[in-house]
């Protein structure tokens, strides 16, 4: 099994600066100055930990390339392209950046577009793509929730335009709703967006299950909103009962997913319970199903997930499911997180996961 891998240093050296994490600080409101949420920790650690543990020797390293003017206007507007080039923020006064914001956001979008090229080109098998700025929020004429550029939405529209891919499926497990990516591909019936998230965290009020899509293209969007508190079965019920079978009736050319783990059990950014092996297990699901739908062709594009200590475990979890590790490295954490009391499907999470099966009839 060749997987790929993308990082590039680079993606440390986004400045997000000092906010009160998530909010400007602001000693009137009392919001005492605190690095961002955002910051380079996490993503650094993943890779350092994929090195340290010699998972680097079993991946294919693919380089990351910006990514072009013209491959980013296939999704944003001029006006965005404009303000990331001049400004500080990406549009919502939460996603700040520092000089040269706009190169790494491309070399993050281009880390993705490789990663994808390189899967439907046979270069790789799957890939991961472990890239910063994140993506998934990003809209056509604006950033927002941390991200500035569509990474995952340029591949997509890269791949479509010069490899003859026809068929897509975006599938976003990180806990905050996909919005952005549902945005961009909203009215076109050959990309299909899956979002698994914590229902209504971010962005505020969106995600339902009755987004659906519009036009040509309604039934293509797919919301599965989740009861804060949801853990490793409820997740994995979710996979196994609406995101697969939403797979299997679309019949991808390409699965590409917008792989965030904040959804862990100690993330800062939401309140759901997954571990490192409820991570692994939501890969697996979605690589077997790959491997029965479209040849395997695959790729994990990093999105959220805040905590350094527990991301890098939770990443590195799904980076061996892609390279087919069978001696997986141990989770240390796992005897106080695998055990928590709810980490069972419960009820009221059976009941949401019933609620988006009804979603399947109408894949186009
Ligand atoms: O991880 C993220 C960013 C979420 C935050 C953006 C502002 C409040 C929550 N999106 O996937
Ligand atoms: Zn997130």
């Amino acid at each position: 099994m060749a997987t790929g891998y993308v990082y590039h240093e680079l993606y440390g050296w986004h400045d997000t600066g000092t906010h009160a994490g998530l909010l400007p600080a602001d000693p009137r409101r009392g919001l005492q100055p605190h690095r961002h949420f955002e910051n380079a920790e996490a993503k650094r650690r993943v890779h350092e930990l994929v090195v340290v543990s010699g998972l680097i020797d079993r991946l294919t390293r693919l380089r990351p390339r910006p990514a072009s003017d013209e491959e980013i206007l296939r999704v944003h507007t001029a006006a965005h392209l404009a303000r990331l080039a001049s400004g500080s923020d990406a549009g919502d006064g939460g996603s700040p950046f520092g000089p040269g914001g706009l190169d790494i956001a491309r070399l993050a979008a281009g880390g993705v577009i490789a990663a994808a090229e390189s899967v439907v080109d046979g270069e790789v098998d799957n890939a991961y793509a472990l890239v910063r700025p994140p993506g998934h929020h990003a809209l056509p004429d604006t950033g927002m929730g941390f991200c500035l550029l569509a990474n995952i939405a340029i591949a997509v529209a890269a791949v479509r335009a010069t490899r003859g891919v026809r068929r897509v499926a975006v599938v976003d497990i990180d806990v905050h709703h996909g919005n952005g990516t549902q945005a961009v591909f909203a009215a076109d019936p050959d990309v299909l967006t899956v979002s698994v998230h914590q229902e209504r965290v971010f962005p505020p009020d969106s995600g339902h299950r009755t987004e659906r899509g519009e036009g040509a293209g309604f039934g293509s969007a797919v919301n599965v909103p989740l009861p804060p508190g949801t853990g490793n079965g409820g997740y994995a019920a979710a996979m196994a009962r609406v995101v697969v079978p939403a797979l299997e009736r679309f019949a991808p050319d390409l699965v590409i997913v917008a792989a965030g783990y904040d959804a862990g059990a100690t993330d800062p950014l939401a309140r759901m319970m997954v571990t490192a092996s409820g991570f692994r297990a939501i890969a697996s699901s979605l690589i077997e199903a790959a491997g029965r739908l479209c040849a395997g062709r695959i790729v994990f594009a990093h999105e959220g997930g805040y905590d350094p200590v527990y991301v890098p475990f939770c990443a590195h979890a799904v980076i061996e499911a892609l390279a087919g590790v069978t001696d997986p490295l141990p989770d240390p954490f796992s005897p106080n997180f695998d055990f928590l009391a709810g980490q069972d499907l419960q009820p009221h999470q059976e009941e949401a996961i019933a609620a988006a099966e009804a979603l399947l009839a109408d894949i186009p």
